[in-house]
C-alpha cells in the first residue's frame, strides 16, 4: 500500500466485481442502441476503460471525452467549473452516458449534465463509480452508482490529490497530514 494512504476503502477485487455488475446493467438498458460514452477527464479515465469493456458487445458505443476542472490542486471544489476540453463530435439526437469517477459536491456533474442536455442529446444519463452524498451542494441524479462512500478524501483508480495517486489499483483514504502539511 502507498505510504500516503491511511486505509484501503475499496480493493482492486471489489472494484472489478462492481464494474462488471454496472456494465451488465447498462448493457441491458441500452441493448441494440447507439450510445456516446462521455468520459470526464482526467479522474474518470481508469474507470472509463474498464466500464467500456464491461458493457460488452451488444451496444453501438462511441467514445468521447470532456475535461472539466473545479478542484485545481486542493481537496475542496472551487465551485467554478471550467471546460478545458470539449467533445470532438456533436451529441445532438444521441443517447449520452456520462462516465465519472466521483460525484462529491455535485458541482461538476450538475453543470455538465445540464450542459449536455442543452446540446439536444436524446437522453443523458450518468454512471459514477463513487457517490459521496454527505458533501452534496448541487443536486445530481446518478443513474448507475458503483459505491456510496463516506466523507473522506479518496485517491486511486483515477482519483488524484494534486495530480498524484491516479495509478493506484485500489481506492484509498488519503492521510490527512498529506494535504494538511
Ligand atoms: O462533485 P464535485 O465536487 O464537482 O467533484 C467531482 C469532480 O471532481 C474531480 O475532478 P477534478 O475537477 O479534480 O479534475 P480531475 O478529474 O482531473 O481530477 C472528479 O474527477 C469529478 O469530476
Ligand atoms: O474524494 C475525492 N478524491 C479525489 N478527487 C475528488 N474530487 C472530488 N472529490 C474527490
Ligand atoms: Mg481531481
Amino acid at each position: 500500500m502507498h505510504n500516503d494512504v491511511k486505509e484501503i476503502l475499496l480493493s482492486e477485487e471489489q472494484i472489478a466485481t462492481r464494474v462488471q455488475e454496472l456494465g451488465a446493467a447498462i448493457a441491458v438498458d441500452y441493448k441494440d442502441q447507439e450510445v456516446v460514452l462521455v468520459g470526464v477527464l482526467k479522474g474518470a479515465v481508469v474507470f472509463y476503460a474498464d466500464i467500456a469493456r464491461a458493457i460488452g458487445e451488444d451496444m453501438d458505443v462511441k467514445l468521447d471525452f470532456m475535461s472539466c476542472s473545479s478542484y485545481g490542486d486542493g481537496t475542496t471544489s472551487t465551485g467554478v467549473v471550467r471546460i478545458l476540453k470539449d467533445l470532438d463530435r456533436s451529441v445532438e439526437g444521441k443517447h449520452v452516458l456520462v462516465v465519472e469517477d466521483i460525484v462529491d459536491t455535485g458541482t461538476t456533474l450538475h453543470y455538465l449534465l445540464d450542459n449536455l442536455k442543452a446540446r439536444g442529446a436524446k437522453s443523458v444519463r450518468l454512471v459514477a463509480l463513487l457517490n459521496k452524498p454527505e458533501r452534496r451542494k448541487m443536486p445530481v441524479h446518478v443513474d448507475y452508482v458503483g459505491f456510496e462512500v463516506p466523507d473522506y478524501f479518496v485517491v486511486g483508480y483515477g482519483l488524484d490529490y494534486a495530480e498524484k495517486y491516479r495509478q493506484l489499483k485500489y481506492i484509498g483514504i488519503l492521510k490527512e497530514e498529506v494535504y494538511q502539511a
